[in-house]
């Protein structure tokens, strides 16, 4: 398997390669050379099939022989063993056609585990074999940082740094990274918002110099592995509700994208999937694009899903690739003009989007009145993400009869304020975090500048 840059410049690479980099060298993301194809019959075949064997069965042709299979089984197999549920993802009826597919067992309570645990692992993998030591950059909103610390902190090969917002994420979400005190383990909290904190990372993979030489490999979904990972998902809970033999949409609360693209990659290998549902908070530049075909960015607000306060939204660059017809120059275009002023995408591209997506955006006050709603529906407790897919799906799905799977991407423990503000005590957070507000923490506070940021990851990287 060879993997290509949506932007068509940068060389192609293997899955190995593409693995241990960030972006493409000419700004763009990776994506499959080839869309590897789930046919009726492997689809038919994975009911009753474990998560990791259904995970290994979808992930063997991205990694295309690059890992040996029995390898790769160990690792899907670890992975996912670090679950708190027995089904790993499981689903949940909400009503007769409606369902909620929890991603939230894994160690740090968001969906970002699903692929951060394999991420780890698989880069454990690759820089052992080779004997090189590598620095990780992420930025986050809450949910990607503790995943990834949690996904790589066991690496000796490996330092860590994330860079999260300042004040701008949860408290939890916070104390999940900054109480993990290992040596190769870096907090910077950003006086900026996560877009500065996701531009500096950007910034930092397009010029490396500050690492002299050493290999910076990237943790957020620019990672090709992180999407790969979470195809599976989509697949595993298609196929529980029927698939290939029927059909399942998705509503997915969704942000800088890696999440629900991942879902139109299981459909373009195969998957029948009815419609996406893209739900977001007040930063509705997603559903502003696909509703209005107002691709511009406006300011960014903090709301009471903090994990969705992005603007620039990284992988709907992947989706435009698909809609632009793999046509390089044409995204490039677009998003250097979309980085300067408002901007359009073309009727062809949206039009074919339309045929698949809808899309729907959520205030705050909406947040807690659905979280109220479900609750008194079905006594769950949303977190305020999911709360906002739940929303989304009732407002925007193009039918009844079509199960609807809206993805449930964070523990409500992990958001209090929202929890508390709807009316509810609040949620416990689970046992192995019981003791997290009296955990010593560790973290600097930086400018959002580039050369400080830089300058810190130089001095303290092992
Ligand atoms: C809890 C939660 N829900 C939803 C999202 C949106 O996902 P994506 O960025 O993949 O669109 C995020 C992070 O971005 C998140 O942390
Ligand atoms: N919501 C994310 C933002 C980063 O997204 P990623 O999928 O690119 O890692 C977070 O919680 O950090």
């Amino acid at each position: 398997m060879r993997y290509i840059s949506t932007r068509g410049q940068a060389p192609a690479l293997s899955f190995e390669e593409v693995v241990l980099t960030g972006m493409a060298s000419d700004g763009g993301l990776y994506v499959p050379e080839t869309v590897p194809r789930l046919s009726h019959e492997n689809l038919a075949a994975m009911a009753g099939l474990s998560y990791a064997e259904i995970a290994f069965r979808v992930m063997q042709p991205y990694v295309g022989g690059e890992i040996d299979d029995e390898t790769f089984r160990g690792i899907v197999r670890d992975a996912y063993a670090t679950f708190s549920h027995d089904a790993v993802v499981p689903l949940n009826q909400l009503d007769a056609n409606h369902f909620l597919l929890e991603l939230f067992h894994g160690p740090t309570l968001a969906f970002k585990d699903v692929a951060l645990q394999l991420l780890g692992r698989i880069l454990d993998h690759f820089l052992a074999k080779r004997g090189e030591r590598a620095v990780i950059m992420g930025a986050t909103s809450g949910d990607t940082g503790s995943a990834a610390i949690e996904g790589c902190r066991h690496c000796d090969n490996l330092d860590i740094f994330i860079l999260h917002p300042h004040n701008r994420v949860s408290e939890v979400q916070r104390r999940q990274m900054t109480t993990v005190l290992a040596d190769n383990v870096f907090n910077i909290a950003i006086e900026g918002n996560f877009d500065d904190a996701q531009a500096m990372v950007k910034a930092s993979f397009a010029d490396q110099a500050f690492l002299n030489g050493t290999r910076l490999v990237a943790v957020n979904s620019i990672n090709w592995a992180r999407i790969m990972a979470q195809i599976v998902y989509y697949v595993a809970s298609a196929v529980a509700l029927g698939a290939p033999h029927r059909a399942v949409s998705f509503c997915v609360p969704s942000a800088n994208f890696g999440n629900v693209f991942a879902g139109y990659m299981a459909y373009r290998s195969g998957l029948p999937v009815k419609q996406f549902i893209v739900a977001t908070n007040a930063n509705d530049i997603l559903h502003r694009t696909l509703a209005a075909n107002d691709f511009s960015k406006r300011e960014l607000v903090a709301t009471l899903a903090p994990s969705m306060d992005i603007v620039v939204s990284s992988n709907f660059e992947r989706l435009l690739f698909e809609a632009y017809g793999r046509d390089g120059a044409a995204v490039a275009a677009l998003l250097e003009r979309f980085q300067v002023e408002p901007t359009a995408l073309a009727e062809a591209p949206l039009a074919s989007l339309r045929e698949r997506f809808a899309s729907h955006s959520v205030d705050d006050a909406t947040i807690l009145e659905a979280i109220r709603e479900a609750h008194h529906r079905t006594q769950e407790i949303l977190d305020p993400h999911t709360a906002t897919g739940y929303r989304a799906a009732e407002r925007a799905r193009a039918d009844a009869e079509t199960p609807m799977i809206t993805l449930a991407t964070a523990h409500p423990a992990k958001f209090a304020e929202a929890v508390v503000k709807a009316g509810f005590p609040g949620v416990p957070l689970p046992p192995h975090m019981e003791d997290l507000l009296e955990r010593e923490e560790r973290y600097v506070v930086l400018p959002a500048e580039l050369t400080e940021v830089q300058k810190f990851v130089a001095e303290n990287r092992r």
